[in-house]
């Protein structure tokens, strides 16, 4: 029997073989990437006038141009099939070599059967009964930070069985009151990574730091619908009509407070990104060692806006203290974030991320993912080598946690990405006006307004068989 010697194994990074002599340090990380996203949008302007807010505003404040919004056959189950599929088919991916497909998401369409359990039968359906009979699921849930933590959580795995792959999809329906101050930041997709040895995108560093803090800045709650409430059936909602008793009901837009997220989203990454610096045993200024820099971004220009604190914090000049309880702290950190100094550090290293988010929205889980698709996308369209070089994430997600990590850019990055064409594809994105959008929205529309072709979509939801009720069906569209 063979033993392994404890002493001998780096738990971090896994060392083959184990003698001292040979040592070889395997890459974890992520070998390919595919997308979907709605493919229906609003421009950010139509919404603007209608909701009389200045469009400079959301164009120039917040860096807004479309938002997208699913169609009437779409939901987030649609999405992460759709993402998976052009995953597995563009990479000619062996099903059977497949041994976890881990979905962040926080648009589940079930408490109890998650997301990942439909993902497994769309796919045997589509590429062969039992090819995924062996393959753990599972869906994470931590607001936006899910599809990070899975990915963690598939790296760890690959690094302890580098001859397995997994899968991360990200799925969310990024959804807002109407005429609240979180409605120009929706949106919908997802996105599809697979994860293994020797990636040829992007392989992570060992080193990844976490900042935790319980609040309620931005959640979902079960709310209860009053027995009056049902009664009074303001909405004349058809669905009133059965109901007799109270009830708890959850709704797909969150309770925000915006201003409050923001300063969570900036405590959270702030504490992890210095943790990071720590677990690197690193004084330098660690995101000057960054090409790019890759932040979840719910708007895309949360991450310039919020990021002014730590380039501020973390600037060789310290250009200003680090006593955050002083009273011009925060106009200070305004102040930075003006500077032209600070405009052409966000133009170097921010802004390719933010390229693809003014044009699709907020993803949630997906956000910080399609930001570094943008950023890949954007340098292999501009044909640009970044092979070697280092990207920053930060990651963020209400309620509330940030993880701060990075990953090197792997020689085969460009070969990987031939098939992708993000911003190709973005272009065929169809324009509504704001009635349909507005009845899309309150679920009042009920055809498609896009064709779908070559595509998963919701099929039906069962109404009749008692002991399926609710039961959501799909079907591939050719
Ligand atoms: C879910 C998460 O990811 S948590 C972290 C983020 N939170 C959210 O996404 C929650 C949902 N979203 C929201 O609540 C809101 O959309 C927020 C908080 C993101 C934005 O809130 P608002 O009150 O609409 O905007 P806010 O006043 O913060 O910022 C507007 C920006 O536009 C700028 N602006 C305003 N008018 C103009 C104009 N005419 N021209 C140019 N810029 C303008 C402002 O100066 C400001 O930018 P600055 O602070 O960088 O200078």
């Amino acid at each position: 029997m063979n033993f392994i010697d404890r002493k001998q194994v780096n738990f971090n990074s896994i060392i083959l073989p184990l003698s001292a002599s040979k040592k070889i340090r395997m890459k974890t990380g992520i070998d390919a990437i595919s997308f979907d996203v709605a493919n229906i949008h609003l421009p950010i302007k139509t919404l603007a006038t209608a909701r009389n807010i200045e469009p400079e505003k959301l164009e120039k404040g917040l860096g807004l141009i479309k938002m997208t919004l699913p169609d009437v056959h779409q939901d987030a189950v649609v999405f992460g099939a759709n993402a998976l599929t052009k995953l597995i088919t563009e990479n000619q991916i062996n099903l059977n070599e497949i041994s976890r497909i881990y979905v962040g998401t926080e648009s589940g369409i079930d408490s109890s059967k998650p997301i990942s359990s439909f993902l497994i039968s769309l796919m045997e359906q589509k590429f062969g009964e039992d090819t995924l009979a062996e393959c753990d699921v599972v869906d994470f849930t931590f607001a936006c930070i899910g599809g990070v933590d899975a990915l963690q959580n598939c790296i760890d795995f690959v690094k302890l069985n580098p001859a397995k792959k997994a899968i991360v999809v990200t799925t969310d329906f990024a959804k807002y009151d109407l005429n609240s101050t979180g409605e120009y930041t929706q949106g919908a997709g997802a996105l599809a990574m697979l994860v293994t040895s020797n990636p040829r995108i992007i392989a992570f560093d060992e080193n990844w730091a976490t900042s935790t803090k319980g609040v309620f800045d931005f959640f979902k709650p079960y709310r209860t619908i009053t027995k009056e409430a049902i009664t009074q059936n303001e909405n004349n909602d058809p669905w009133f009509d059965n109901l007799e008793a109270e009830i708890e009901i959850h709704k797909d837009q969150p309770v925000f407070d915006g201003q409050y997220s923001n300063q969570c989203y900036m405590d959270r990454t702030r504490n992890a990104y210095f943790s990071f610096k720590k677990l690197k045993n690193t004084t330098e200024t660690l995101y000057n060692s960054w090409n790019s820099i890759i932040m979840h971004l719910p708007y895309s220009f949360q991450g310039r806006r919020m990021l002014s604190e730590i380039y501020a914090l973390d600037h060789a000049d310290k250009i200003i203290s680090e006593n955050i309880e002083s009273a011009d702290y925060q106009s200070k950190i305004k102040e930075v974030g003006k500077s032209d100094e600070y405009k052409k550090f966000v133009t170097e290293k921010l802004q390719p991320a933010e390229l693809a988010s003014s044009l699709i929205g907020n993803l949630y889980t997906g956000s910080i993912f399609m930001g570094l698709l943008s950023t890949l996308a954007h340098y292999y369209d501009t044909k640009q080598e970044i092979s070697g070089t280092t990207f920053g994430f930060l990651a963020y997600g209400s309620g509330s946690k940030s993880k701060v990590f990075e990953g090197t850019i792997q020689a085969e990055w460009q070969s990987a990405l031939a098939k992708t064409k993000l911003f190709e594809n973005l272009k065929e994105s169809v324009e509504i006006d704001f009635k349909t959008y507005e009845s899309l929205h309150k679920k009042e529309q009920k055809e498609s307004i896009r064709t779908p072709k070559n595509e998963w979509v919701l099929d039906r939801i069962e109404k009749e068989i008692p002991n399926l009720i609710g039961a959501r069906y799909y079907k591939w569209v050719e």
